[in-house]
């Protein structure tokens, strides 16, 4: 081990840490288990290991993690070959770009979003629609798997601000890329598995490693986007800039030169970057608010009661509604903190030797931050382990800002599409409360709120009866 190395389990010959650590995951259900287990073990927030051939750190507690979050050293992501795969052999995009071409694209994507309605009035409407096609499908059942119907809503909505169309699909339960993506995110954990740790297995078990089925993602999604990037090229004029592509071959046809970032092959990973980090998100967020309403009934008709009150009933809710409805607020925030999709968030790397909580960790470690600690600290909360929106509001019943609640992150890599799941959440949420009682299909047999791990956590496949409230 390095010299002043933060503590953890031995480093075997080859496999490092890893065979420690997996059975520990196994047996606890979870990554962020184990490693929450570990550091109790060895006595120390910052956690030392070694995965196959890459050092790594998973780090505990609230003042260390902020202190990554907002410390210029910590801000690249891994270099391995997961990270490399999952942009398609390249280091472009956003999620996973470095430096200069990371700066430059993160604020052309943000300020570009922000222009085309991301958190704006045109956003509500594109969420507004969706929902009423959920609706129409919804009324003619009577049990209902939800986590089936959202993803496509989502991304619908997500696509048509990226490309200015829905994705249409005959079947869209059953949609290809869709489904592949799912697969992806629960193949994999934070910390990128087999492909990011022992990359020379893809050899030996490319199914089992994930391999292939990113090659086959990457595939799928190569084809969809450049289809739709070839499309824009086509028909677009100067006057064409109500979607995030054209901006982008706006943008292309200023910057032109051997110099420039604004590239084809940079716009498909950017629109690769909004698709997979955006729609799973999302849809598991919700797919986890609809779950508490079902095991809470009470919550459920506190929300109902205030939307009855503030509303008319056929007024469209709006994202800026959200003032009037701080319980609303809380009980999403609750959800996004009982059952977080994302308990460990990264990964990042040192890009040189630094010092942390007074260990030394070399230049190119990767980091893991483990917020579920934070959100089960009884320091923190007083009660983590029970579902009380009313932690986040005050007595006169005004939002509460927790500094340790960090569901989008935080400083210059924190989320960029937070604005439009916010917006989402708002209004399906309350869309969704108006119009149906959602209940079990039987009380004496509960769906289980114990998440299903993954690179995005969700809950395990749950039906629910959703009644119209009025007729
Ligand atoms: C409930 C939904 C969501 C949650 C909980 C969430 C959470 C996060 C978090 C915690 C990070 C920071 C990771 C880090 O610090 O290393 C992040 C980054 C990111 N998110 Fe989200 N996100 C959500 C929705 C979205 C949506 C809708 C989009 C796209 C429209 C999106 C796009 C991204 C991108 C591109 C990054 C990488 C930013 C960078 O590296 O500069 N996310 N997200």
């Amino acid at each position: 081990k390095p010299r002043n190395f933060p503590p953890g389990p031995k480093w075997l010959p080859m496999v490092g840490s890893l065979p420690y650590l997996k059975k520990l995951s196994r047996k606890l259900g979870s990554q962020h288990r184990a490693l929450t287990e570990m550091s109790k073990q060895f006595k120390t927030n910052v956690l030392g290991l070694k995965l196959g051939g890459e050092v790594m750190i998973s780090v505990q507690d609230y003042e260390t993690i902020k202190e990554i979050l907002t410390c210029e050293e910590y801000d690249q992501r891994p270099n391995n070959f997961f990270i490399r795969l999952r942009t398609m052999g390249t280091c472009k995009g956003v999620t996973c770009a470095e430096g200069k071409l990371w700066a430059e694209q993160r604020s052309f994507v943000v300020r570009h979003l922000r222009n085309i309605g991301l958190g704006k009035e045109i956003m509500d409407l594109k969420i507004q629609d969706e929902i009423r096609n959920l609706f129409k499908i919804i009324d003619e059942r009577v049990e209902v798997q939800i986590a089936k119907l959202l993803p496509f809503a989502i991304i619908n909505i997500l696509w048509s601000m990226v490309a200015g169309k829905r994705i249409e699909s005959a079947t869209f339960e059953q949609n290809q890329l869709l489904n592949i993506i799912n697969k992806r995110t629960k193949a994999f954990d934070m910390s990128g598995g087999v492909l990011a740790q022992q990359p020379w297995l893809r050899h030996i078990i490319p199914e089992r490693s994930g391999y292939n089925l990113i090659k086959q993602l990457n595939k799928e999604l190569k084809e969809f986007l450049t289809q739709a990037i070839d499309e824009h090229h086509a028909s677009w004029t100067e006057h064409n800039q109500e979607d995030f592509i054209y901006s982008f071959i706006t943008e292309m046809k200023k910057m032109n030169g051997p110099e420039t970032n604004f590239t084809d092959e940079q716009l498909l990973i950017v629109c690769l970057d909004l698709f997979v980090g955006g729609f799973t998100t999302t849809s598991s967020t919700l797919d986890f608010f609809f779950l508490m309403m079902v095991l809470y009934p009470d919550v459920q008709t506190k929300i109902q009661k205030k939307l009855d009150e503030t509303f008319e009933e056929n007024y469209q809710i709006e994202f800026t509604d959200r003032h009037k409805l701080p319980y609303v607020d809380a009980v999403i925030k609750e959800v996004q903190r009982y059952r977080t999709i994302l308990p460990v968030i990264g990964p990042r790397r040192t890009i040189k030797q630094t010092n942390l909580s007074g260990y030394t960790i070399p230049k190119d470690t990767t980091i893991l931050l483990n917020l579920q600690p934070t959100y089960m600290s009884e320091e923190i909360w007083g009660d983590p382990q029970n579902f009380r929106p009313e932690r986040f509001l005050d007595e006169s019943g005004e939002l509460i800002a927790h500094p340790q609640f960090l569901p989008f992150g935080l400083g210059k890599r924190k989320c960029l599409g937070d604005a439009f799941a916010r917006g989402c959440l708002f209004i399906f949420t309350t869309e969704f409360l108006r119009r149906y009682e959602i209940r079990p299909l039987d009380v004496n047999n509960l769906p289980s709120s114990e998440p299903l791990p993954g690179l995005v956590a969700s809950p395990k496949p749950y039906f629910a009866r959703f009644t119209k409230r009025r007729k």
